[in-house]
């Protein structure tokens, strides 16, 4: 058994996860803050090889089974030694993630990425997962506003696909409504951050 505590953060894109974790993470001092592939040498090859412009042809189950194998990797060399030293462990997405954007949003079956990320795993999973919650548009004008520019029609075809990943994500919530826990992050960081920080001690207390 393990004797630290598994959190993950998940939302769509620009929901704050990274923002808020990093404020949540300086708050302890037994602390791992990590992401996948969170700089593990086997899972970043993994993840280059799903992001690598050049792969057009790669399939949407190719994908699934990449990620799935960058998060065991992840998993196996970083996220299962820090709890077993007894810390925190506070990552940035992890199966949910699939669920919601290969499972759900690309289309593959909710249940079957599930399937393959049960062999990746082996049963490790979160004590405990807060969900981002925002609306798409918002997350991504949160990105776009750094970069300065319009919403463009690209950016309008990643809209209909965030809202999917959205939909996604609040059918896990039905699926798994002990384990994963909503925040409204549409809020100011302080706002966001304070719910956070509350919901994480409140669950350590009772530990
Ligand atoms: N609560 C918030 N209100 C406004 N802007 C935010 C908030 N949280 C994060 N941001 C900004 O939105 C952008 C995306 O945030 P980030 O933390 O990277 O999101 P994620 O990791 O979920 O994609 C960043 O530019 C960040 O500074
Ligand atoms: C971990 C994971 C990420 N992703 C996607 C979500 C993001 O759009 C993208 C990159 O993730 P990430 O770098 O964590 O982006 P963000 O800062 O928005 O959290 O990869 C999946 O589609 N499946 C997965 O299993």
């Amino acid at each position: 058994m393990t004797s630290g505590t598994f959190i993950t953060f998940e939302g769509p894109d620009g929901a704050g996860k990274t923002t808020i974790i990093r404020m949540v993470a300086e708050q302890f001092t037994n602390v791992l803050l990590t992401r996948e592939p969170g700089g593990i040498d086997i899972a970043e090859q993994i993840r280059n090889v799903i992001l690598a412009k050049e792969n057009t042809a790669m399939d949407p189950r190719t994908e699934a089974l990449l990620y799935a194998a960058a998060r065991r990797q992840h998993l196996i060399e970083k996220v299962k030694p820090a709890l077993a030293e007894g810390k925190l462990v506070l990552c940035d997405r992890f199966v949910d993630s699939s669920l919601a954007y290969q499972g759900y949003a690309r289309g593959l079956g909710i249940d079957e990425v599930w399937a393959i990320n049960q062999f990746a795993i082996e049963k490790m999973m979160p004590e405990f997962t807060i969900y981002f919650d925002i609306e798409p548009e918002l997350g991504l004008q949160r990105i776009n506003k750094n970069k300065g520019r319009e919403i463009n029609r690209l950016d309008l075809e990643d809209l209909e696909f965030h809202q999917k990943v959205r939909q996604g994500y609040q059918l896990l919530m039905d699926r798994f409504p002990t384990r994963i826990i909503r925040i409204d992050a549409s809020g100011s960081v302080n706002e966001v951050y304070k719910q956070t920080i509350e919901l994480i001690e409140n669950k350590l207390a009772k530990k």
